[in-house]
């Protein structure tokens, strides 16, 4: 039997809100769109006429709904215009357009379209559109075509004007603001900066792109580029980029200036074809321990998706990011070379990321290990290696929440001590420490206390009994210790693996950890049974902790007084560190009731 052939019908009212509601991510690419047909009719026509002059586009937004019911936006150009056949071959059929059978005729790089598509996303935000068009080739001949919602047409004559076309939308109410002319302004200098066509917003005299990219002939100073482009973060320093091999990509990264908020990661990477910017938000090809770098680049390797807002993740992409890696790293090396002191506004303004970059990658690492500023109980801008002549060749991290004991201790000691529970630093350190060969002190961890709390000798288990009645609380493991200064008698370390067990604990009960990290997680405190939570290091160097064991061998009465005296000012420390364990208010008064016996003799 003959199978009988019949056209398949297009529904092109549903392929419009397709590509609406979901092709593409904002309405302005429908602004992008139209704009990069102004500048491929503008090449037409040069193409065509070398002598015709290079033409500008202008953008207008009205936002007055009053006139006409409807928000405006038109876009004018001074191309090659259209005859009545071609805006029924190319503007009115779907899937082709005269530009890309020009390019495949002159080869011409410079124009932008190739899928006969990009008109189409005018109905996406317009319910309505006007085309005014005068073709070069009829320079006495007018046309109008209009169409409500992109499924019919009409073409008609209309007063001929400068060759070129005029495009207005009838922005559809959700699309209204389109037509607010700062916003045209602040979308079009981002996505038409690489334009080289002037592209003007309403009746400014300076078009949007005129700071040409720093990497084309007559390009602007990198920092004056960058400092139009990056709108939200100032750049700091620009890093060039010119890759070789496949990918040709070109463009320009810096470093932002503004310290980071929120998140750290900033990263911000557009990406254009052709001039045209085709991703603003390209991230992905930055390694993720830039959140500090902006940038531009162009290439014509990389492939566009169908909504030509991203980038297919081929072996063009890789090799891509693999490029910005390497031009992010040299460019880091240069400016430390180069631009000493932007470099040290680099390292303080970036001091945490550049921790973990340093871990993320070795030559960085060489790179950072002896400037990047860690984050220290005495601030932020001590090096690793101030730290470590601070600390007499040793360099002290705490690992936990050990919190204000382990810092009243440091303070009394004078060192600082590095924020182990921030971003990268404990990881950091222990690598600047094996690279540098010097010896670090983990505070909160057994091993770390023990050298740092020097074991004494053991007390008579009658004495060491007495004082642990006298002095912890429920969990508290009393060490008898030796260290300085002597003047502080004790000192409260909390487990940071007991502390780490029962914040796992408490955030399964919440149901917060995945049940694969919650394994690991397992593994990593499985070794800590949880019954000593904290160590109390008790300093027998300290005359107060002598005087009291003292009185403790010669029964003296006032022992139990001064003890509990002690034991309050250890409940107090604690809670100002932010420990709860102890009963505060029990603390206070028995700081009162341990006064009160001693003036009225009845605790002596
Ligand atoms: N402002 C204009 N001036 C002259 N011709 C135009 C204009 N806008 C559109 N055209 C014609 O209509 C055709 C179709 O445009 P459309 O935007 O749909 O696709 P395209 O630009 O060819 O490709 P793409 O989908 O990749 O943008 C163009 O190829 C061009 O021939």
């Amino acid at each position: 039997m003959r199978e009988e052939l019949r056209q398949t019908e297009v529904d092109l009212g549903g392929l419009v809100s397709v590509l609406a509601a979901h092709l593409y991510s904002t309405p302005m690419v429908a602004l992008r769109e139209l704009v990069q047909n102004g500048h491929d009719s503008a090449t037409r026509r040069r193409l065509e006429d070398p002598a015709a002059p290079t033409g500008r586009i202008i953008v207008r937004g009205d936002a007055d709904t009053t006139k006409t019911g409807a928000a405006t936006v038109s876009v004018t150009d001074e191309g090659a215009g259209l005859t009545e056949d071609e805006i029924h071959s190319y503007l009115a059929t779907v899937g082709t357009g005269y530009t890309r059978l020009l390019r495949d005729v002159t080869g011409s790089e410079d124009l932008i379209g190739a899928f006969g598509l990009g008109f189409l996303s005018a109905f996406a935000v317009a319910d309505e559109v006007t085309v005014h068009t005068t073709s070069h080739r009829e320079p006495g001949r007018g046309h109008r075509y209009h169409s409500v919602g992109g499924e019919t047409y009409a073409v008609t004559e209309a007063p001929a004007r400068a060759p070129g076309t005029e495009v207005t939308l009838r922005l559809k109410p959700d699309y209204a603001h389109l037509a607010d002319t700062q916003t045209l302004r602040e979308v079009l200098t981002r996505y038409c900066a690489l334009l080289p066509i002037p592209v003007h917003v309403e009746d400014d005299a300076t078009p949007v792109n005129d700071v040409p990219p720093p990497w084309r002939d007559g390009g602007a100073e990198p920092m004056v580029f960058a400092a139009r482009f990056a709108q939200r973060l100032a750049p700091l320093c620009a890093i060039p980029v010119h890759l070789d091999g496949d990918t040709e990509a070109t463009g320009l990264l810096w470093i932002q200036d503004a310290a980071t908020y929120g998140s750290s990661d900033n990263r911000d990477l557009s990406v254009c074809l052709r001039g045209m910017m085709l991703s603003h938000d390209a991230r992905d090809l930055l390694p993720t321990w830039a959140g500090f770098i902006g940038g531009v680049i162009e290439s014509t390797r990389l492939t566009p998706t169908a909504s030509r807002e991203d980038l297919q993740r081929d072996d063009r992409y890789r090799d891509v990011q693999k490029g910005l890696t390497e031009a992010i790293v040299n460019g880091m090396f240069e400016i430390a070379r180069t631009q000493p002191g932007t470099w040290q506004r680099v390292l303080n303004r970036h001091g945490n990321e550049l921790l973990g970059a340093a871990l993320a990658d070795d030559r960085l690492f060489d790179l950072l290990a002896d400037d990047v500023p860690v984050p220290t109980s005495s601030g932020d801008r001590l090096t690793a290696g101030a730290l470590r002549a601070a600390g007499n060749g040793t360099i002290h991290i705490a690992t936990g929440d050990s919190g204000g004991f382990t810092e009243m201790l440091y303070r009394a000691m004078q060192v600082p001590i590095a924020r182990g529970d921030h971003y990268a630093v404990l990881p950091f350190l222990r690598r600047y420490a094996v690279a540098r060969s010097c010896p670090t002190i983990e505070l909160g961890t057994g091993d770390g206390d023990k050298r740092l709390f020097k074991d004494a000798e053991p007390l008579p288990t009658a004495e060491q009994d007495w004082l642990t009645a006298v002095l912890t609380d429920d969990g508290e493991q009393l060490v008898p210790a030796r260290y300085a200064p002597a003047a502080l008698p004790l000192v409260l370390v909390p487990d940071a693996e007991v502390a780490l067990k029962r914040r796992i604990e408490a955030d399964e009960t919440a149901a917060r950890i995945p049940s694969a990290a919650l394994a690991l997680a397992r593994d990593f405190t499985a070794k800590t049974d949880g019954t000593v939570a904290a160590r109390l290091y008790l300093n027998l160097d300290n005359i107060a902790v002598r005087r009291l064991l003292q009185a403790h061998r010669d029964d003296h009465p006032g022992r139990t007084t001064a003890a509990a005296l002690l034991r309050s000012i250890k409940v107090i420390m604690a809670a100002t560190a932010g420990d709860h364990r102890g009963d505060l208010s029990a603390a206070l008064v028995g700081v009162g009731s341990a006064i009160e016996r001693l003036v009225t003799g009845d605790g002596a």
